[in-house]
């Protein structure tokens, strides 16, 4: 058991390639500020202009296993990510308070900073979902909550190792643990099974934001009563996109499964499969005549 520990912890955390990390801005891979505006620039007219295209859809027999690969490999990579930046924390926080609060001007190096470096690729990676959508012609589901984070979720990566900025490590294990949850999710649909632990990803999505906020009260709290945190104004922007993410996703949470959704839920039991074959299954409008012929 301590020889699988040992090996784990020589591959995600001790390896060279790991532990010598360095985030060199304008000489790491992606670390420019031209490569992060053009790529943040590309990914919003790509999806601007795609999704007005109005593209013939791909089979579902050709996109269904393209959208599963993509969500085993997001869905990996996010074990991997949660558990390598874990695992280096522990191995290197000094005390529990560098955990959130890294002493001004620290460098951005070492496996801690590795993982972060991994994650800020993986967002860019995660692009393809918006792709997915579009090509599948679900444009319902191409909203603003989803291209609003997908394109700004880069930049806080970017502004984490950039300002080598505190609390990272506990916002980056605690979302790459809900995006494994997050992607199961998404590989079970492609998989042609929906869960029915749908609610419960949003759930945690929502509790992840709200438990944010104390991490970042903390981190502030150790800012000003201690010699102060290093990156503290990437602060302010994780403030202002988890505010934002909370209000978009309450309110996703009141859409989909408020009143309506149990009424839907209901329908479902009824086994109403003609409903399912036709149109999918989130479109409430399509509900409508469905629930007003619930027997009351
Ligand atoms: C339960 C959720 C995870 C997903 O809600 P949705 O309403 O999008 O889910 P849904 O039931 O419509 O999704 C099922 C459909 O997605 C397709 N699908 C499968 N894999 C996918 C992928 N990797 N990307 C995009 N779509 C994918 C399936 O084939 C299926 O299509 P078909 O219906 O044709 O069979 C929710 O909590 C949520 O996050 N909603 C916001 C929407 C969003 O874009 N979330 C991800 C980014 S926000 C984020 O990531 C926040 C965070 O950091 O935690």
């Amino acid at each position: 058991m301590s020889q699988l520990f040992s090996a784990i912890e020589y591959y995600l955390v001790k390896q060279p390639s790991i532990e010598n990390f360095t985030w060199i801005p304008n000489k790491t891979l992606a670390s420019s500020p031209q490569f992060l505006v053009f790529t943040v620039m590309a990914y919003l007219c790509f999806t601007f202009f795609l999704s007005r295209l109005s593209l013939p859809p791909v089979p579902p027999v050709i996109l269904k296993p393209i959208t599963a690969v993509h969500s085993t490999v997001l869905l990996v990579l996010s074990f991997i990510m949660a558990l390598g930046c874990l695992l280096s924390t522990i191995s290197i926080a000094p005390h529990l308070r560098w955990i959130i609060c890294f002493p001004p001007n620290t460098p951005p190096s070492g496996a801690v900073f590795f993982w972060a470096y991994i994650f800020y690729l993986s967002k860019i990676l995660e692009f393809l979902d918006t792709l997915l959508i579009i090509l599948s012609n679900s444009i319902q589901r191409l909203t603003f909550l989803h291209v609003y984070h997908h394109s700004a979720v880069v930049v806080m990566c970017y502004i984490w190792l950039q300002t080598s900025q505190s609390l990272f490590p506990v916002v980056l294990i605690t979302n790459a643990s809900v995006h494994v949850l997050m992607y199961a999710y998404y590989l079970s649909c492609a998989l042609g099974v929906r869960p029915k632990w749908k609610k419960f990803v949003t759930d945690c999505q929502i509790v992840q934001f709200y438990s944010s906020f104390v991490v970042l009260s903390l981190m502030l709290f150790f800012h000003f009563s201690g010699s102060g945190c290093s990156g503290v104004w990437g602060w302010s922007f994780n403030v202002v996109f988890y505010a934002s993410l909370l209000f978009l996703f309450v309110e996703f949470h009141k859409k989909n499964y408020g009143s309506t959704y149990s009424k839907k839920m209901m329908v479902e039991d009824m086994d109403f499969k003609s409903y399912d074959e036709e149109d999918g299954d989130n479109n409430l409008k399509t509900m409508k005549p469905l629930i007003c012929s619930i027997p009351k």
